[in-house]
């Protein structure tokens, strides 16, 4: 299952998403938001995080008007490495080499096309063990500053 969040400025392009990833037969768990009106992306990078991580969802993709401040939001989340992928190239390698766990898109940079042709190109891309090292750093580093 893959978790699913945007604020208001990511909204159009996650229901877009959602439909295009539930015709491909994957079924997606929508954190919202539910609308166009005005919130706060911190909210929902850390919802779309926290289900990744604690109900141990296949992966989330979070989506706000630039992808940074949703990104920034849901790293904050232990065990989150969340991308903000933005063409077919950075989709690969934020599984291939980041082993990404969160890909976060720009509703207000990316098309609905290319959006497509991202997730696509993460959903075939698969993680090189040998990055495993640097992703363990990662790891230590994060667990000395969240005890
Ligand atoms: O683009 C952003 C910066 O990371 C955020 O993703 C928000 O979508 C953006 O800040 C919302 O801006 P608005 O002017 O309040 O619509």
């Amino acid at each position: 299952m893959i978790a699913i969040g945007s604020d208001h400025a990511g909204y159009e392009l996650k229901e877009e998403l959602k439909k295009y990833l539930q015709e491909k037969g994957l079924k997606t768990k929508d954190l919202g938001t539910n609308d166009l009106s005005s919130v706060d992306y911190p909210d929902f990078g850390r919802k779309v995080g926290e289900a990744v991580i604690n109900d141990k969802l296949d992966f989330g993709i979070v989506v706000c008007g630039t992808g940074i401040g949703i990104s920034i939001a849901a790293n904050k989340v232990k065990g989150i490495r969340a991308a903000l992928v933005y063409d077919e190239e950075t989709a690969s390698l934020a599984k291939m080499h980041n082993n990404a766990n969160v890909i976060a898109l720009g509703g207000r940079k990316t098309s609905i096309e290319e959006a497509k042709k991202i997730v696509d190109a993460y959903l075939s891309s698969k993680f090189e063990e040998r990055h495993q090292k640097r992703l363990d750093k990662i790891s230590v580093y994060e667990g000395e500053h969240h005890e």
